[in-house]
């Protein structure tokens, strides 16, 4: 039984982005393989292309598929051994994930940092809630710390659209007005540490540090400017700082994406973006973006992943 929790999860990039390629073509190919298998899907955050892409691709697989906003809908989950639950939560998670088991083939789940308690958020209490009590393979489909998903996606699209063998791809902080997690920028840069074909670099802010086990050798600019110079791909996100935990340090406008330094590279953006705080419109309404490319590639990336764990059944 094989979980698909963070990009370290995909074990050969080549397998999986041939994999993509033909489901993108063919995608019904392999609707045999989920034939009979129930995909649960647990959201305790919002979401758009999640949501719908990985229902989609449980379509493309034969699988059945069922969503649930738990976090609204469902009983306020206990995930702390020991307590005496006499307060707000009425079901604990080693009953839910249990009984969730009985249901499901295989479980994927959205829960969000919740950039207060930082010890929490990097124990991944959710995920790996699910992952401890649940018998069933579980789909990360964006956690505290991470969102392989969008990462996966991002590679397939990046592959798609590069022009020389080692295009130069930065990872650039822009400004928000919430304070956002990390977890898109760390399986950004994860992919890209996992894939040394790339020249990848970092620029954000002083305050906005990634997580140094995954940035290590990473090449980090603080001046936006000097980073950008000569990129093919510019993705862009805004994120919080890590010191102090979850606090907004700048908004500084001049962050921004413009048309003007993406010059000719290509760019993109997870999506939900905010317009004219993130990146101008000029960019995002030019052939230049490939944030809808992006998307699309959600239901590929989801449906190479949902493939690889219904082979470990
Ligand atoms: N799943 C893609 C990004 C989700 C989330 N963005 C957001 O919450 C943006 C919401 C806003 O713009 O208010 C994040 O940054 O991790
Ligand atoms: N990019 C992404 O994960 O989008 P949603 O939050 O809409 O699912």
């Amino acid at each position: 039984m094989k979980h698909f929790l963070h990009v370290d999860d995909i074990d050969s990039t080549a397998s999986w982005l041939s994999l993509a390629a033909e489901c993108k073509k063919e995608p019904f190919k392999f609707e045999k393989k989920g034939k009979g298998k129930v995909l649960g899907l647990l959201f305790f955050n919002n979401s758009l292309r999640t949501r719908l892409s990985t229902q989609r691709a449980a379509y493309h697989l034969g699988m059945h598929c069922m969503t649930m906003n738990i976090g609204n809908e469902g009983w306020a989950l206990e995930f702390e051994d020991g307590t005496i639950m006499d307060q707000g939560k009425a079901e604990h998670i080693r009953e839910a994930a249990r009984v969730i088991s009985q249901y499901c083939d295989v479980l994927g789940v959205r829960a969000f940092a919740s950039l207060k308690d930082r010890e929490k958020d990097e124990a991944e209490q959710v995920l790996h809630g699910f992952k401890k009590y649940a018998t069933i393979p579980i789909l990360n489909l964006e956690s505290a710390t991470g969102h392989p998903l969008q990462a996966l996606a991002d590679l397939i699209t990046i592959t798609e659209y590069q022009q020389t063998t080692r295009p130069k791809v930065v990872l650039s902080w822009a400004p928000h007005p919430r304070a956002l997690p990390q977890a898109v920028p760390n399986s950004f840069a994860g992919i890209m540490k996992n894939n040394p074909q790339f020249d990848f670099s970092i620029t954000h802010p002083k305050g906005y540090e990634l997580n140094p086990e995954i940035v290590r050798d990473i090449p980090v600019f603080h001046d936006q400017n000097e980073a950008l110079k000569d990129a093919d791909f510019v993705y862009v996100k805004n994120w919080s700082a890590s010191r102090p935990y979850g606090a907004v340090l700048s908004d500084d406008p001049h962050w921004m994406i413009t048309r003007e330094k993406l010059g000719k590279a290509y760019f993109m953006h997870c999506l939900p973006v905010r317009r004219n705080v993130i990146v101008e419109d000029a960019v995002l309404d030019s052939s230049n973006s490939l944030v809808i490319e992006q998307a699309n590639n959600r239901t590929f990336a989801a449906q190479v992943a949902l493939m690889k764990i219904l082979e470990s059944l």
